[in-house]
């Protein structure tokens, strides 16, 4: 098992109401699963990732990355899980205007102690993977919404995490462009054996992964198993 979330409650405060994201919920995630989340929006999908990445924490119950209680953790070893153990992509993909598409992939990587030329060779190969090595060397900033997207997830697995967990990873993509994105996610669940975690609205996005559960009134419905 990837994930356990075990009696898992998230209630926001506001000051007009409490909104009940996730009512005593026990999920669980297989390691090589597909999971699509599906959600109207304001269901609480991007809270979700957010827990699954240790970034936000659950109000009550707790949540298990294989054996490691995430919550429960120092800082630095969250930071440690988040850095080596998960990659992600979200709808907008932060890269470094300054720098080369390679440059961005490798970055992270380079920071986190691998030698410069290593990391760079990974990202020619990632590059490759993605259909993008035509655009290695060219400033990132040249590039267009689907190719800086998929620069974006080239850099999220370059260390080769256990899980991608994606936020609307084609939100703002027209429909071929945003198939690519969902043709490269597959291709890295297959080749790979990574475990996804995509969160969309688009029911015909989800329904491409193999698991697909919906997200209402704080709690997960079952939509398809494969
Ligand atoms: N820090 C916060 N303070 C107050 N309310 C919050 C906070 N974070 C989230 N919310 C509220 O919690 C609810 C769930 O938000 P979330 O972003 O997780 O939903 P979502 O399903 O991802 O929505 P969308 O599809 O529109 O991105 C929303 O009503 C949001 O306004």
């Amino acid at each position: 098992m990837l994930y356990s979330l075990k009696n898992v409650s998230k209630i926001i405060s506001t000051p007009q109401e409490e909104i009940r994201i996730l009512n005593s919920v026990n999920f669980f995630i297989e390691k090589g699963e597909m999971l699509a989340v599906l959600g109207a929006s304001g269901s609480g999908k991007s809270t979700f990732l957010n827990i699954l990445a240790g970034l936000d924490s659950p109000s009550s119950g707790e949540v298990f990355f294989e054996d490691k209680n995430i919550h429960a953790l120092q800082e630095k070893e969250k930071n440690f899980l988040r850095n080596k153990e998960m990659g992600f992509v979200f709808q907008f993909h932060h890269l470094l205007p300054e720098f080369t598409t390679a440059e961005n992939v490798a970055m992270q990587a380079i920071i986190s102690g691998m030698k410069k030329s290593e990391a760079l060779q990974k990202a020619y190969e990632l590059l490759e993977m993605v259909e993008l090595s035509h655009r290695a060397k060219h400033l990132v900033t040249t590039l267009s919404g689907g190719e800086k997207q998929r620069a974006a997830i080239a850099r999220a697995v370059l260390l080769s995490p256990k899980v991608l967990l994606a936020d609307e990873p084609t939100g703002n993509l027209d429909f071929k462009t945003g198939e690519q994105i969902m043709q490269v996610l597959t291709n890295l669940n297959k080749e790979k054996r990574m475990t996804l975690v995509m969160v969309t609205h688009n029911r015909e996005i989800a329904n491409q992964m193999q698991r697909v559960v919906e997200l209402k009134s704080g709690a997960f419905h079952e939509q398809k198993m494969y």
